[in-house]
């Protein structure tokens, strides 16, 4: 989940990122330099392919092969590019459009998409983020919870807007299962994924970057690692997010239409005790066209505490983080305010020295 709230900063937190907005907008444009003189290859994420295993696959050949690539990429790189013709190019193209309306609500009106949680909101009009804006449904595979949120856009009623987002979202959550069942599995730690799954809750985000004036930074989300267990991303064709890889380059994800991003978040970081890598991401709009994209999140319930099953933990394996609560977690990264290219649960709960 992005790590920027402004509620909850003082001013000289304010000023202390514009300072660093201002000499990342520097370095990032010496990379847009050396990327037009053709220093940098292009890089391309590791795609894994969901829409074969609701075939006839008596050998689990299929899944297997999957499952090998799936936990490799989060190994390497902390995400993968996942295809999934369970969501078909139409329901793709009626959710982005039903969200082009919804954000062209008035800002009051946007507004009333509040949340006791931090970040589950309505976030738009700050000040170093001027391109974002985005909006949260929790449980968005639930229709009342869909239906609520559509009728405080609009209570006149929007049934199609309700419609796509929950035919969407049940859709990625079932691509989010498979991706845990996966890893799970991988990690030969299957007789543990049941009560994983009891113990998450899901939060759908969906966002807008406006295209960037002359005189404006490009960064349109700046570098975090999401606090979540995985966070599936989709964008509606404007490319835009990139990640730093595990040797410190920041790379241009290109996503191919249709595509979805698998992302490792620091909640599974702790869960694996280090095995899978959160990696660090941003959004940056070279583009003259709005971007938008959706994230639906997976994160520890609250009162659950969080801690790596006894087989992660050995002599060559250390504890890496001590045992946390979400909730509790989500207050002190709160209130220590935002630390940019920092890991908030490495600081909150990371072993010493680990
Ligand atoms: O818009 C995107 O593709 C990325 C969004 C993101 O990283 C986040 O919301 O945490
Ligand atoms: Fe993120």
């Amino acid at each position: 989940m992005i790590s920027l709230h402004i509620d909850h900063m003082n001013t000289s937190k304010v000023l202390l990122w514009f300072t660093c907005t201002f000499l990342r907008t520097k370095k990032l444009e010496t990379k847009e330099i050396q990327t037009k003189m053709g220093s940098e290859a292009p890089f391309q994420l590791p795609i894994v392919d969901f829409s074969e295993l609701y075939k006839q696959d008596s050998d689990n050949l299929i899944w297997d092969s999957a499952k090998i690539k799936a936990l490799q990429a989060l190994q390497e790189y902390g995400c993968f590019e996942a295809t999934f013709a369970q969501i078909s190019p139409d329901l793709q193209e009626s959710v982005f459009n039903e969200l082009e309306h919804l954000f062209d609500l008035p800002l009051e009106t946007k507004k009333r998409n509040t949340s006791d949680r931090d970040f589950h909101g309505y976030i738009g009009e700050i000040p170093f983020m001027p391109l974002y804006e985005s909006m949260g449904i929790d449980a968005p595979y639930i229709p009342e919870k869909v239906d609520k949120f559509t009728s405080l856009m609009w209570p006149q009623g929007n049934p199609k807007f309700s419609k796509s987002i929950q035919t969407y979202s049940k859709k990625l959550w079932e691509l989010d299962e498979m991706v845990k069942m996966m890893v799970f599995e991988g990690l030969d730690l299957e007789k543990y994924l049941d009560q994983h799954l009891e113990a998450t809750n899901y939060h759908l985000k969906v966002m807008k970057y406006r295209a960037a004036d002359p005189s404006e930074s490009t960064m349109g989300l700046d570098s975090h690692a999401d606090t979540s267990i995985l966070t599936i991303l989709h964008q509606n064709g404007i490319q835009g997010l990139e990640i730093r890889t595990k040797c410190g380059d920041w790379v241009t994800v290109n996503v191919s239409p249709n595509s979805f991003v698998v992302m490792v978040g620091e909640s599974f970081n702790v869960l694996s005790n280090g095995r899978l890598h959160a990696p660090f991401h941003r959004v940056v709009m070279n583009s003259s066209k709005t971007r938008f994209s959706v994230g639906l999140f997976s994160l520890p319930k609250i009162g659950c505490i969080v801690k790596p099953p006894k087989e992660m933990v050995d002599d060559e394996h250390p504890l890496l983080f001590k045992p946390f609560d979400y909730g509790e977690f989500m207050e002190y990264f709160c209130m220590s305010g935002v630390k940019k290219d920092t890991y908030g649960l490495k600081n909150y709960c990371g072993v010493s020295n680990s």
